[in-house]
């Protein structure tokens, strides 16, 4: 997904730099995530958050867990921050980082995250790009350097063959799961949609029908 640059866009990441944490302060802020935050409480990180449905539900819904959403397009981070500081302010356990996935390892420190989440990212489904896909075996050291022993990557998408490629490297990498933790069809499956929180593609694609896949890995 690319967007269109907004005008306005630079000029409030530069206001509002206490919720907006740019790459050149994620990386100073390295074992320290918690001082930004009210609460100390797990940290829990959407990489490729893009407009921010998706982070901002999570926040509103669970305040006893502080959420980061990180995104490596000016333009998308700063209408999810924006919007939702104009919804609900600044809340006291969601803040988002202008930064890239790959390389998450700059950002923070090992266990200081203590999930991940994949949301719908870009397939590129050249094969010239595979190392592009946020589930190639790259991205993979560098979450599995942030997470917990046996951390866990919760990923949802609509494209079944980043799906299987995903699944592929998750394996190949010596990431587990059991046939609990993955659905072919999360929208039909009563237990498993319990809770969950519609990221905006994710909409898209069940308005179109098109099923969702998804799946919780383990390192
Ligand atoms: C298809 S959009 C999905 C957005 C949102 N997660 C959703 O489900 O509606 C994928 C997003 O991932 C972002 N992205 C792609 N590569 C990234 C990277 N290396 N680091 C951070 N964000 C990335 C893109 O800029 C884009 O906003």
């Amino acid at each position: 997904m690319h967007l269109r640059a907004k005008p306005w866009a630079a000029d409030w990441l530069a206001a509002h730099s206490d919720i907006v944490i740019d790459q050149e302060r994620a990386t100073a802020q390295i074992g320290k995530w918690q001082d930004l935050f009210d609460q100390e409480q797990p940290i829990h990180v959407e990489i490729g958050s893009g407009k921010g449905q998706f982070i901002l539900g999570m926040a509103l819904a669970h305040p006893e867990i502080n959420y980061i959403g990180m995104e490596i397009q000016e333009t998308a981070i700063a209408i999810a921050a924006r919007k939702s500081f104009d919804q609900v302010g600044k809340l006291p356990n969601l803040r988002y980082i202008y930064g890239n996935g790959n390389g998450v390892e700059t950002y923070f420190e090992k266990a200081e995250v203590a999930k991940l989440y994949l949301n719908f990212s870009d397939p590129w489904p050249k094969k010239r790009h595979e190392s592009r896909r946020l589930t190639y075996k790259t991205f993979l050291k560098s979450y599995e350097a942030i997470l917990p022993d046996h951390g866990e990557v919760e990923f949802k998408t609509d494209n079944r063959h980043l799906f299987e490629y995903s699944m592929v490297s998750f394996m190949d990498y010596g990431m587990r799961w059991t046939a609990d933790d993955y659905t072919l069809d999360l929208h039909a499956d009563e237990d498993k949609v319990a809770g969950n929180i519609e990221t905006e593609y994710e909409q898209k694609f069940l308005a179109k029908g098109q099923p969702i896949y998804k799946i919780k890995a383990h390192f």
